[in-house]
């Protein structure tokens, strides 16, 4: 029964410096089931090639060579792969097995290719070692076995599909006298079992065993030469087991043997590329850690239920006085309305009636309060028992003053009012409950009111401005006796619940009001943070350029050391895909450690840092959010796979035939 046909075969080789060689010359021939064939011919004299056209690892050559009525030239790659996992087994001279894989998964590797199931693969790679009497080494890897043993690994790797064709490049060349007897006798064997061995050898003694023998001499076929006569009626094909394409899980498990094998270099790159995804994630840690405390602190002071509301009137004037270039006149009016803005009594920094019904209406508003605040400009002090303070800030009360503002004492009732707890202080010790005297300005008249002190308030623990607060009502009655109207420069909008409270800031800012002036020095305070967060972060993010250059170096010399096995790899049957893949999972990994270790490393850091910062000043530090070790995570591993991808496509592009012959 024919196997393959060989039809007037040539092959020339396009030299690198140009010019062309003529490897082979025109071999026409025909191979049986069955039959052992040696290929002899003096070096130089187109063995190897012949083989490698005929094993399909080379299809850029003349003539045909028929495989089930198909010329292998014709092949789709599929097809080629296919070939190279149903049709093909390789026996090389100098073994080719992947040393950082035990004996098992050399021999089952063609079937990993084949995504045939572990425990299927295991059982049938267990059954042919033990057939090449290597049962009890199945976990040894390469290194720890003889030549002799490792020729005979590399048998049971090429039966493992239950190949028609065995091809085996000087199986022998490498082997002393008796070993050489067993490896034959085994390929005798193979031949005797059905199957078709083309065997290239320089031993006149090997091939004096084989069923035939032909010679080549400068790419021609010399002499063909049977010497036993066999016959196989049909080929022996096993179909036990459905050939498929390596999933991407298999590919993913060779990356992670791949990996151990030098595990040393790995871990030093993946340490090497965590100290980058460190410093970005401890940067965003940091810089949220400390936003948040200046937001927390700011806000801890405030009432989260309350939402104040000014007019911006300066933006407008600000852009007034930008535009009033040397127009003296529009310059001055710009003065004066920054100015009337700051000390509350310019007119369009009060809310018309339609405006607060406009922004009661807004949603999630419960309450609205109309309030006041002036800032006096040396005008406005409080006189108590011949002391007297300057007042800069006239304001009335509202929801937005909470019980943690008042240190001391109660919310002002009629006629009371609160003193910030720096005034307080100037005035005299026990002033809470003690009747003070309020000069301040209304309608351009200086007047005096007398007050009681219900109480004192602080803004924040560190800071207080020499501040007053009045009830809206007294402040409005004091007004109308000097014949003023008080009208309302702030609103303050109350939510039922605080998570509504941003809802309606947002909305508030986008009708082009601003908020409180704490609210305003947080933003900027947290613009300016973000943006030093944002330096600082791209500044340690250029370590992780360094990172994926240092993968890319480790992973293109990782090509280099294992152009061999890729080479093992595209005549077991691996398609580009494959190699590529597993390439990319190596980076996958390297990236995935190095993300781990890096979040691992800036877990500890915080841990340490917050404990010194806990102790010394109360807070919290580095705030290392689950988001941030995502990021730096998802960072690591991007990072890492792009590194991977031009390792991996040169990996898979490497031609067998060259790979194979690599020294
Ligand atoms: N890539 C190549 N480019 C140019 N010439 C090549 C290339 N590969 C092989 N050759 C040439 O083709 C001829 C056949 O080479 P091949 O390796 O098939 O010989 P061989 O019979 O297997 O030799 P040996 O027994 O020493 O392995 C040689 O002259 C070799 O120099």
């Amino acid at each position: 029964m024919t196997v393959l046909e060989l039809r007037n075969v040539t092959k020339t080789y396009k030299m690198a410096g140009g010019g062309t060689f003529q490897a082979l010359r025109g071999i026409s021939a025909s191979f049986n089931a069955g039959e052992l064939v040696a290929i002899v011919g003096e070096s130089g004299s187109g063995k190897s090639t012949l083989m490698n056209t005929i094993g399909g690892l080379d299809s850029d050559f003349g003539g045909e060579i028929i495989y089930e009525g198909k010329n292998l030239a014709k092949y789709s790659t599929q097809e080629l792969v296919d070939y190279h996992k149903k049709s093909i087994g390789f026996i090389f001279q100098n073994f080719n097995l992947i040393p950082h894989l035990n004996l098992l998964d050399n021999v089952a590797l063609a079937m990993t290719l084949s995504n045939i199931d572990q425990k299927e693969r295991e059982k049938r790679a267990k059954q042919l070692l033990e057939q090449v009497g290597l049962g009890e080494h199945i976990y040894k890897t390469p290194d720890e076995i003889s030549g002799g043993q490792k020729q005979r690994v590399a048998i049971a790797r090429a039966l493992i599909n239950d190949p028609d064709m065995i091809i085996a490049d000087e199986p022998t060349g490498a082997l002393d006298a008796e070993t050489t007897t067993i490896v034959l006798d085994m390929i005798k064997d193979i031949a005797k079992s059905g199957k078709l061995v083309l065997m290239v050898t320089h031993s006149e003694r090997v091939a004096s065993h084989c069923s035939r023998v032909i010679r080549i001499d400068n790419g021609k076929l010399l002499d063909d030469v049977e010497q036993e006569q066999v016959q196989f009626l049909s080929k022996k094909t096993n179909d036990n087991f459905q050939i498929k394409n390596m999933s991407v899980l298999n590919a993913f498990r060779l990356a992670v043997l791949n990996m151990k094998a030098k595990f040393g270099r790995n871990a030093l790159v993946a340490l090497g590329s965590s100290i980058g995804i460190m410093s970005v994630v401890l940067m965003l840690s940091l810089g949220k850690g400390v936003t948040s405390y200046v937001k927390n602190t700011m806000n801890s002071y405030t009432n989260p239920k309350v939402t104040e509301v000014h007019k911006s009137s300066t933006t407008k004037n600000s852009n007034m006085s930008a535009k009033a270039t040397g127009d003296s006149s529009t310059q001055a009016q710009a003065n004066q309305n920054v100015l009337s803005s700051l000390t509350g009594t310019g007119s369009d920094s009060t809310f018309t009636k339609k405006e607060i019904s406009k922004l009661a209406k807004l949603k999630y508003v419960d309450k609205v309060q109309k309030g006041f605040s002036t800032i006096s400009l040396g005008t406005t002090s409080v006189t108590y028992n011949k002391k007297s303070a300057s007042i800069i800030q006239l304001q009335t009360m509202s929801s937005s003053v909470t019980k943690s503002n008042i240190t001391r004492g109660h919310r002002p009732g009629k006629n009371e009012i609160l003193l910030d707890t720096g005034t307080a202080d100037t005035l005299g010790k026990n002033i809470v409950g003690k009747t003070v005297t309020l000069t301040m300005t209304v309608n351009s008249k200086q007047i005096s009111k007398s007050f009681k002190v219900a109480g004192t308030y602080s803004q924040s623990s560190n800071s207080s401005s020499a501040t007053v607060f009045a009830r809206y009502t007294d402040l409005q009655k004091l007004y109308k006796e000097n014949g003023a109207t008080l009208k309302a420069n702030v609103i303050y909008l109350t939510t039922k619940d605080k998570e509504q409270t941003a809802k309606v800031k947002t909305k508030v800012k986008k009708m082009g009001y601003t908020g409180s002036i704490q609210e305003t020095m947080t933003d900027m305070f947290s613009d300016m943070l973000s943006i030093i967060t944002d330096v600082l972060t791209a500044i340690a993010a250029v370590s992780l350029v360094v990172s994926a250059i240092m993968i890319l170096v480790v992973l293109n010399i990782s090509v280099v050391e294992r152009t061999k096995e890729i080479g093992v790899l595209k005549a077991l049957g691996a398609r580009r895909k494959d190699i590529r893949r597993i390439f990319v999972s190596e980076a996958f990994l390297i990236g995935f450690s190095a993300g781990a270790l890096g979040d691992a490393v800036t877990y500890i850091l915080s841990l340490i840092a917050n404990h010194f910062s806990q102790s010394l000043f109360s807070i919290n530090v580095v705030a290392l959010t689950p988001k941030y070790a995502i990021i730096g995570m998802l960072l690591s591993i991007i990072i890492s796979m792009l590194a991977g991808l031009m390792p991996a496509n040169s990996a898979s592009k490497l031609d067998p035939v060259d790979s194979l012959r690599k020294e």
